[in-house]
């Protein structure tokens, strides 16, 4: 049926009140009118952003009710508040809440004749809704309220929706994972977690994962070109970390999240893929952090039982010991031209630097076609470029594909950094005295200017190598038994063993020494490595250490010299960005896919 055919408008009544309801090609809308047909308010919804449209009147909450009437329909849709104004959220962009509103036609035939219209504009303009997920819920995440979250926010909304969900609750470390990896996925649109960051990380490692097993590529060789992802990921935040949720939705809401998934929103996300010598170590999406974000995750493993409250405790620990170490960091830069992390520019939804992107990164991309018939191009481009190089002792290393922004620092880590562009921003920040380092990480949970300080420098970049200078490699052993180790974080399902790192150090006796004798990492560059190194200092140590551990979006990585390179767009959530309250979502022309989404009804 074609939606311009009738009925396209008609006289509705909404509770008492006589209206002009109107469905044109990308908006259904009514508009109040007086006694004298005077046109009052209107409120517009996009096509996109209708969750579903019912025969009847239908509520489903406090719980389902549903009354079979004839001349009745009932619209459900996004609706947006302020998140400042309660719901928890707490964020930079506005909450979502499910619309309802109730319809009544002068006859049953008009009403049947806009149901069918409605479902008409849904299926035509709303292709990319799924129909049927893979749900992975993390009893043990955050508070442990990732089931009952489920079951009493995101579950109703989608059996509304019409989708049908497979639902997984874990009972192990890295089950999602691995069974993204190996199981049987036809006919799931997307994967969704309920849980915090680390249980995106382990959808994101098995989508990745399991994309390149199908299309016959090595995630080993830092040069390949990846294949990007086609099945979508969900985040209904229930973690006690949700910041990867928070950068790419602006809030952390599972009303506001379930309902992303159900339209169906697809926001591509840049991946960094982090690789020591010719392996593939982990994959980031916020931070890959030296120095003192690495030492504050080793110390707060430490502290797991005071809960979401080690972070603090042990960012305090990590300050006073006000320590720092040498590295050589190597990196590409991006071109200067299309950005810089210093443009003061704010990377939202409908981002024209990350839609120009698409085109840079996928030059023979077709919209009509599957993602996966995207040409293979991006890294034509990426290997171009002077390498540039940096000595020094620093404070901290940081690398972020995204900005980072969370509810304590709600610019985040990189202010203006992108989600989608095919670059990360490296923040090198030089030893300095401790009130300059403290002045840093206070800039981050207000508007100042974290990079306008002497010691900070910060690059757009696609790619970055950490080394250590010859005469300070001290290594802890534990980077030693690598290859093993890197099969355990990728391939086997147990996790890397964190407590050996501990082990490691806190300078105890964890003899891997049977292990190293042969291996090639010894022989590299004919360097002898020295003896392990006691790790404590400042309040605690017997002697400073020389060398960090590197934190990968809250996991540790058993090495120190490492490779990163930026993925761009690799992988796509059910997100849409950052949108600015109570704003107009702005229309770049020629911005793909804007069909009308690029207003935002009141
Ligand atoms: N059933 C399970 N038992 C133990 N660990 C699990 C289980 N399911 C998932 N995990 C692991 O728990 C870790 C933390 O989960 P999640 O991210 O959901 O919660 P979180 O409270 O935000 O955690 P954190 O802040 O420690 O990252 C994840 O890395 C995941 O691999």
């Amino acid at each position: 049926m074609e939606i311009d055919s009738v009925p396209v408008e008609s006289s509705v009544w909404v509770g008492r009140k006589r209206y002009r309801a109107l469905l044109s090609r990308w908006y259904f809308s009514w508009t109040e009118l007086d006694k004298k047909n005077r046109e009052k308010k209107t409120v517009s919804v996009p096509i996109g952003e209708v969750v579903t449209v019912a025969e009847g009147r239908l509520e489903i909450q406090p719980q389902k009710r549903v009354e079979d009437t004839d001349r009745d329909f009932t619209l459900f849709y996004v609706k947006r508040s302020s998140s400042s104004s309660g719901g928890g959220g707490g964020g930079k962009g506005p909450l979502w809440s499910l619309g309802r509103t109730q319809f009544c036609c002068p006859s049953r035939n008009l009403r049947d004749q806009w149901v069918a219209q409605l479902k008409t504009a849904l299926k035509t303009h709303c292709p990319s809704r799924p129909h049927r997920l893979l749900v992975f819920i993390n009893p043990y995440g955050g508070k442990k309220r990732a089931k009952e979250i489920y079951h009493s926010i995101a579950a109703p909304l989608f059996e509304l929706a019409g989708i049908s969900s497979h639902v997984v609750v874990t009972e192990r470390a890295n089950q999602a994972r691995d069974h993204i990896l190996k199981k049987d996925l036809t006919g799931f649109d997307g994967v969704i977690c309920v849980g915090g960051d680390g249980m995106f990380s382990e959808l994101l490692h098995g989508v990745i994962g399991r994309t390149q097993q199908e299309a016959g590529i090595s995630e080993h060789d830092p040069t390949v070109m990846l294949q990007p992802c086609d099945l979508h990921i969900g985040i209904i935040p229930a973690g006690s970390t949700d910041c990867v949720c928070f950068a790419t939705v602006g809030v952390n809401d599972p009303v506001t999240s379930t309902l992303h998934i159900i339209i169906g929103d697809s926001q591509p996300l840049d991946v960094c893929s982090v690789h020591h010598q010719s392996t593939l170590v982990r994959y980031s999406v916020s931070l890959v952090g030296y120095g003192f974000y690495g030492d504050v995750l080793a110390e707060s493993e430490r502290h797991r039982w005071m809960g979401p409250l080690r972070y603090d405790y042990s960012g305090c620990l990590v300050y006073l010991c006000n320590r720092s170490y040498q590295g050589i960091v190597q990196y590409l830069p991006a071109d200067p031209q299309i950005s810089s992390p210093r443009d003061n520019t704010r990377c939202l939804s409908g981002c024209r630097v990350c839609s120009e992107s698409t085109e840079r990164l996928f030059p023979h991309f077709d919209s009509s076609s599957s993602i996966y018939s995207r040409q293979i191009s991006q890294y034509s481009n990426e290997s171009n470029g002077e390498w540039m190089s940096v000595e020094g002792r620093f404070k901290c290393v940081s690398l972020t594909c995204m900005s980072s922004s969370c509810p304590r620092s709600p610019d985040g880590l990189s202010p203006s950094a992108h989600l989608a562009d095919g670059t990360a921003d490296l923040i090198l920040v030089r030893d300095t005295h401790p009130l300059g380092f403290l002045t840093y990480l206070h800039r981050h949970t207000t508007t100042q200017d974290q990079f306008d300080l002497p010691f900070v420098e910060v690059h757009r970049v696609k790619a970055v190598r950490f080394t250590l200078p010859l005469e300070d490699e001290e290594v802890c052993e534990y980077e030693e038994s690598e290859a093993q180790r890197t099969e355990e974080v990728l391939g086997d399902p147990e996790k890397p063993p964190v407590d050996e790192i501990e082990s490691c150090r806190d300078g105890s006796q964890h003899d891997l020494a049977g292990k190293r004798q042969d291996e090639p990492w010894n022989k590299k560059k004919g360097r002898k490595r020295k003896k392990k190194q006691d790790f404590l200092c400042g309040l605690c140590c017997r002697k400073p250490p020389t060398v960090s551990v590197w934190n990968c979006d809250g996991e540790i990585l058993p090495y120190t010299e490492i490779s990163c390179r930026v993925r761009g767009q690799l992988v796509r959530l059910f997100a849409r960005g950052i949108e600015e309250k109570g704003g107009t979502w702005k229309c770049h022309k020629g911005s793909r896919n804007c069909k009308g989404r690029c207003v935002l009804h009141p």
